[in-house]
């Protein structure tokens, strides 16, 4: 039997906002989607969901007005360098057992995203990942705090650098979300705008949304 239960009020939310963006050729967090960049539209959608806020890069994005993160670990790790960081932020606050982190290129993610991953989470060492339609979605994930160095070390000593071999290692739920019902047909809620086509996909999407 498990008692432990997660502080639903202490939940630290980190936007991943890193990466080359090399399909979409710029920047994706400042990439506009109707009128609005994808960064505002991710923490518009994060911000009622968790206590405190903060955008992580390898570098600073333009104009970013929250806290920001950057990555700790040297190297190409990918997302891992910026959910590592996230834990090691969630670990300098008072409290805190998990950081949930999202993805600055999903603008439609679900609104109620931590009530379910929290709702997964029975021991300090647990990880809640996102999935929908079968295929996991680690860099929506709830990540405890205390695995922050051993993520690190790993990261740094491991050429295999993909979250998904990280989570083999470790007591993992997948939490899986519906698709969204929209005007037109089922939209996925982590759609990814990875490329100038997705970016009118995405348009399309907005169109429809009910
Ligand atoms: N902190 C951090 N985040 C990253 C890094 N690489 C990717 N990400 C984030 O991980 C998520 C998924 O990124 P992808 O769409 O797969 O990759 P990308 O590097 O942004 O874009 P591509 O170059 O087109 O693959 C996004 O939220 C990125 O911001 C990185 O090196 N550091
Ligand atoms: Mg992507």
């Amino acid at each position: 039997m498990n008692d432990f239960v997660l502080d639903r009020t202490s939940i630290p939310g980190v936007v991943l906002a890193g990466g080359r963006s090399s399909r979409m050729g710029r920047d994706k967090a400042s990439v506009l989607l109707n009128g609005r960049t994808l960064l505002e539209r991710v923490v518009e959608q994060l911000e009622p969901q968790v206590n405190t806020l903060a955008v992580n890069a390898d570098a600073t994005p333009e104009n970013c007005r929250h806290s920001f993160i950057p990555d700790i670990v040297p190297g190409k790790a990918g997302p891992m360098a910026g959910i590592h960081a996230a834990m090691a932020y969630g670990a300098t606050l008072g409290g805190v057992t998990h950081v949930v982190t999202v993805s600055v290129d999903s603008p439609f993610f679900p609104g109620d995203l931590v009530d379910w991953l929290a709702a997964a989470i029975d021991a300090p060492d647990k990880i809640a990942i996102a999935s929908s339609e079968g295929r996991s979605h680690p860099v929506f994930g709830l990540w405890p705090v205390l695995l922050a160095d051993e993520l690190a070390s790993w990261i740094v000593t491991d050429e295999r650098r993909r979250v998904l071999d990280f989570l083999l290692r470790h007591d993992v739920t997948e939490v899986a979300f519906p698709l969204r019902p929209t005007r037109a047909s089922l939209l996925d809620p982590f759609f990814n705008v990875n490329t100038p086509d997705d970016l009118a996909e995405a348009e399309r999407w907005l169109k429809v949304l009910v």
